[in-house]
């Protein structure tokens, strides 16, 4: 049984037949600049995503081809006091928060200016996909304030020394260069995004639903745990797969296709 999708003020969720989520940015400026009420929406939306028994896999994107992201808004943070900067940046850090918590495989749509608080969103994604005409930078420093909150996964993604450039510079890098370093998994030309996310979300949406939201867990804890714990919860895990009938289920073609061989 499928829940009805809420209407969100600047988030739009559709799912197809496979239990494929897109949550998009909407209703924002034509960059998908993340002023506080689109945050709120989106995290709201976010967290109802997460709650979806029937997801399989969830697609974070902006609105239009020319940014997944342009970064926070900058006419905002202009008027903040100390304690307004401390909400607004809780407000995104809980936007990062609640997609890294969706649990089922979260792809980054990034066609574009991917900024700030953009390739920390996308950073909060399990993969990253982007397009040719893609600019990834981190210029919170030009603008007077630090790059903080999911800028902390940076370093796993493409190394200290890649992270200081970026975040000591303030300068940006093209997409080679992003996946180059690790930031995008994979890189199309540009218009030729759809079919570079549907190349991954079809295997995922294809395959067990309980293993997947398992082996997304694992990976989130092995990258949160020490390695002795990782390894114990990694045991427990691969136990609590065959509490299910979905290995055999996964596995029965596999082993018909043998005993016809
Ligand atoms: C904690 C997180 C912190 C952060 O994220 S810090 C912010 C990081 N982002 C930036 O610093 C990017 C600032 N924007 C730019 O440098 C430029 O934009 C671009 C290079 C991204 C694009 O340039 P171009 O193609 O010439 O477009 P355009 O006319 O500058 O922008 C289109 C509309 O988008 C608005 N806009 C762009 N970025 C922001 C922003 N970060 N905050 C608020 N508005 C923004 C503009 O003002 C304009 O709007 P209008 O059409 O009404 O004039």
């Amino acid at each position: 049984m499928t829940a009805p999708i809420p209407e969100f003020t600047h988030a739009l969720v559709t799912r197809d037949a496979r239990g494929v989520y897109t949550l998009q940015i909407h209703d924002a400026k034509s960059l998908n600049i993340l002023a506080s009420a689109v945050t709120l929406s989106l995290t709201e939306a976010a967290r109802w995503i997460a709650a979806q028994d029937d997801a399989r896999a969830v697609v974070v994107r902006g609105t239009g081809e020319r940014a997944f992201v342009g970064g926070a808004n900058i006419y905002e943070m202009a008027e903040l006091d100390p304690p307004g900067a401390r909400s607004f940046i809780t407000r995104l850090r809980e936007l990062c928060e609640a997609v890294a918590d969706i649990p089922v495989p979260t792809i980054a749509r990034l066609p574009g200016f991917c900024l700030g608080a953009g390739m920390e969103l996308a950073a909060a994604c399990d993969i990253r996909l982007g397009s040719a005409d893609g600019v990834f930078g981190m210029p919170e420093v030009r603008v007077g304030i630090p790059s903080v909150i999911h800028a902390l996964l940076l370093p796993a993604l493409i190394g200290q020394g890649r992270t200081n450039w970026l975040l000591l510079t303030g300068e940006t890098v093209d997409a080679a260069q992003a996946r180059d370093w690790g930031f995008l998994e994979f890189l199309c030309e540009a218009g030729g995004l759809d079919a570079l996310v549907e190349r991954t979300v079809a295997p995922i949406a294809a395959s067990g639903p309980r293993a997947v939201r398992s082996q997304k867990a694992l990976l989130r804890y092995w990258t949160e745990s020490s390695i002795q714990a990782g390894l114990d919860r990694s045991v427990e895990a691969f136990g609590e797969a065959f509490t299910t009938d979905e290995p055999r289920e996964c596995m029965a073609p596999f082993l018909a296709r043998k005993r016809h061989r």
